[in-house]
């Protein structure tokens, strides 16, 4: 399984002022259990504002934007420092990725972030993800975490994504005020009567509380991935969430993820066309496969990488709709060559296909 794992400040802190290094310690030991049980991990990881604070030795709490900025700037290294430390003990390698929300509307960048996450993945390395918090001014922030991680479990295209936070789960009502709230184990659609369960916007130090928290779950059940949310401090947490235990609330997934993904492409107004030759028309036809370069005859565009393209048959019937992973003006540099000669001609290369099966919608 492939697991985006997101974890709060309130987890990072066990509930104190400061990044709580025994809890890391054991949050890194439970990832490294799964990656050794050969699951895949992508981390999404608050707490840079709250190290910054910890840093500058506990200034008073500005809630300016410019005073977070600040805080998160100084903390972002020193958590770095702190994952790459721990994770060092049990051999993982990590890398550290800040992103903003122009990065997951800017399709370009999309794919490159993608790109990036996969080949840490393919090399065993453990992505952390946070927000470029220090650039990232209010038009362009996602702006919590919660929906950050729901944005990256569709980027990584994962199997689950796991919130883990210091409320036990999804209560009736939140269960700092109220005593009577009892835990919600399974949630089939997040319903108006589920965002009525919000409270306020969290603990002191968190940002969003339960609100961003729905809205993440809401956002990739969506797209097909399961979510659950569970308490940071409950012990293996991880390894029994992916073992199937049912820890926390449980968001049920809207049909599979290809499924999304597929209804997504088709969703996509695609005004770029590339006639195949006969050989690739019914290879992409007949067996889904992947459309080469080498089965090109031409390119009418324009389109930009990662734009949804009709695949045409000789005789102008189209096949299918895909997303490609060259532009037109690229595509046409390559078109009927073989795609050994890319890099050679392009002076770059973003893989073999010009449209990849998993991207590929047969009509
Ligand atoms: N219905 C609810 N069920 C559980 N927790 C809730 C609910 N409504 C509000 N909360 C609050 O949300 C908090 C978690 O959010 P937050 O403090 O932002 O954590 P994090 O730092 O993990 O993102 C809990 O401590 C809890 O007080
Ligand atoms: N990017 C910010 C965290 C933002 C956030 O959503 O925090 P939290 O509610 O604790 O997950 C930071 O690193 O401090």
């Amino acid at each position: 399984m492939r697991v985006v794992l997101k974890l709060g400040t309130s987890v990072l802190t066990a509930g104190t002022d400061r990044l709580h290094r025994p809890r890391l310690v054991d949050l890194l030991r439970g990832m490294a259990d799964i990656r050794a049980a050969g699951h895949e991990v992508v981390l999404v990881t608050s707490g840079a504002v709250l190290a910054g604070w910890e840093a500058l030795g506990f200034p008073p709490r500005d809630r300016t934007l410019a005073e977070k900025q600040l805080l998160a700037a100084v903390g972002q290294g020193r958590l770095m420092h702190l994952y790459a430390s721990i994770a060092d003990l049990y051999g993982v390698p990590v890398a550290q990725v800040l992103l903003t929300a122009d990065d997951f509307r800017d399709r370009t960048r999309y794919l490159n972030a993608r790109t990036t996450l996969d080949g840490c993945l393919a090399r065993g390395v453990l992505p952390i993800i946070n927000e470029n918090d220090a650039v990232a001014v209010e038009q362009i922030k996602v702006g919590d975490n919660d929906t950050l991680s729901a944005f990256v479990a569709n980027l990584a295209e994962a199997d689950l994504l796991v919130i883990l936070t210091d409320a036990p789960g999804l209560y009736t009502a939140d269960p700092r005020s109220d005593p009577a709230a009892t835990l919600i184990p399974v949630v089939e659609r997040v319903t108006p009567d589920i965002w009525a369960l919000a409270g306020g916007a969290g603990s002191h130090r968190g940002t969003g509380g339960m609100h961003t928290k729905i809205q993440a779950a809401e956002i990739a059940t969506r797209a097909g991935t399961p979510v659950v949310i569970a308490p940071g401090d409950a012990e293996n947490a991880l390894a029994r969430i992916v073992g199937g235990e049912a820890l926390g609330t449980r968001f049920l997934a809207h049909g599979s993820r290809l499924e999304a993904r597929k209804r997504w492409i088709l969703a996509e107004i695609a005004t770029g066309r590339v006639v195949l030759d006969d050989g690739a028309a019914r290879a992409v036809r007949e067996r889904g496969g992947s459309l080469l370069p080498a089965g090109i005859t031409a390119v009418h565009g324009p389109f930009e990488r990662g734009h949804t393209i009709r695949l045409l048959a000789p005789d102008g019937h189209e096949v299918a709709r895909g997303l490609t992973r060259y532009r037109a003006a690229d595509l046409e540099r390559i078109a009927g060559r073989h795609s050994r000669d890319i890099e050679g001609v392009l002076g770059f290369t973003y893989g073999p296909e010009a449209v990849h099966r998993d991207d590929l919608v047969r009509l």
